[in-house]
This record gives C-alpha cells, structure tokens and sequence, in this order.
C-alpha cells in the first residue's frame, strides 16, 4: 500500500500500472498521442503548477482514468494504492453505462458535493482537457462541439470552487478568452 512506500517508489508504480493500464489507449488529436501523457499531464499541472504536494492526490490524478476506461477495478486500486486514493478515484470516475448526457449531467452535480482532494483532481483535469482543446481538435469534432464542451466544462468548474486559487483562475481565463 501506498502509506507503507516512499514516495518515489509510490510514485513510480502508479505511473508504471497507469502506463500499462493505458498502452493501447490513444489520445483524440490528429497525433494519436499516447493517453498516458493525460494523467501524467494532469498530475504534472497539479505538482508544479497547482503546488500540491499531497501524495494520494497525486496517485489518484495519474490513476483518475483508469477504472473508467480500462479493465481497473476499485479493488484493484485500493490494494495496490491503498484506500485513500481508490475514495478518490471512486468520486471522479464517470459510470460508463449510463448513456453521455446523464453522464454529463451527473459530473456537474457531483461536483458541487465532492471532496476537497477529488476537486482538485477534477480542477486538473478540465484544465488539461480545455488546453489541449485550444491545441489541437480532436479528430471528428467541429468547433460547435468544441464550444460545447467548454460551455459544459464552465458548468462542471462553477461546483468545484473555493478549492485551489491557481486552478481556478487559468481556468476562467480560458473560458473568458472563448467568451464562455
Ligand atoms: N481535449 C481532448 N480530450 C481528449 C482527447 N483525447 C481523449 N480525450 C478525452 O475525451 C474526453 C472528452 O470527450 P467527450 O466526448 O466529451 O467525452 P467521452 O470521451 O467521455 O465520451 C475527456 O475525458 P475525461 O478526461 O474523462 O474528462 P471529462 O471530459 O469526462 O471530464 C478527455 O480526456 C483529445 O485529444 N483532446
Ligand atoms: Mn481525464
């Protein structure tokens, strides 16, 4: 379990698992880039931009994809990272069964009644989705569905304030640049 292990040695298991997790997952841009490079991503934003240093943040960030479109299970998580962070891989995970609207729907109640820890998990990540939004577009959308996801992204980060000064000001930058 993670409590048990340094934090570099925690910090490169997870990565490792993520990879392996992730190897045949690519990116939606043009460059197929490897999936991996998002929650690395997502957790780099939250170590060296965000300033958080708690380690099962961290865990949780690289791992926030895992369940949700791997072959991860919670249980899988939590003996191998503890059960900290399988809580909050559990409050940021979509439940792919439902159809994408209600999917949708729910992320913008869930996080208004998430914890501090899955918030800044979630900040993170919409800030990473929404840069690589201006950078590249993914493959098969137009710019309406680009502005949509940033109008349902405004939506999602409006539940999630009051949690990290930072995060939250480089995204209303970016949602005030598309007039969002
Ligand atoms: N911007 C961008 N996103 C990409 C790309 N490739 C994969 N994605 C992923 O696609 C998801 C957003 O696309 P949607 O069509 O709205 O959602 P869906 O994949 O769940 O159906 C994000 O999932 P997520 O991380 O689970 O976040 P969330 O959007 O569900 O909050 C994002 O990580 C890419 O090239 N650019
Ligand atoms: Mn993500």
């Amino acid at each position: 379990m993670s409590c048990n292990q340094d934090p570099i040695s925690s910090i490169i298991k997870c990565v490792y698992f993520a990879a392996e997790k992730h190897k045949n997952q690519r990116r939606k841009d043009p460059e197929k880039t490897p999936y991996i490079n998002h929650p690395i991503g997502v957790a780099n934003i939250l170590v060296d931009e965000a300033k958080v240093n708690d380690i099962n943040i961290i865990l949780a960030a690289l791992l926030h994809d895992t369940v949700e479109d791997t072959d991860t299970s919670f249980s899988e998580i939590e003996e191998n990272f503890g059960p900290v962070v399988r809580k909050i891989v559990e409050e940021v995970t979509d439940d792919k069964s439902l159809p994408k609207e209600e999917r949708k729907r729910l992320q913008i109640v869930h996080a208004i009644e998430s914890s501090p820890q899955a918030k800044l998990v979630k900040l993170a990540d919409k800030l990473f989705n929404l840069r690589d939004l201006n950078r590249a577009t993914p493959e098969g959308w137009n710019e309406e569905r680009v502005h949509e996801y940033f109008v349902w992204a405004k939506k999602v980060v409006v539940g999630l304030k009051g949690t990290n000064t930072y995060l939250e000001k480089e995204l209303d930058s970016l949602f005030q640049l598309r007039s969002v």
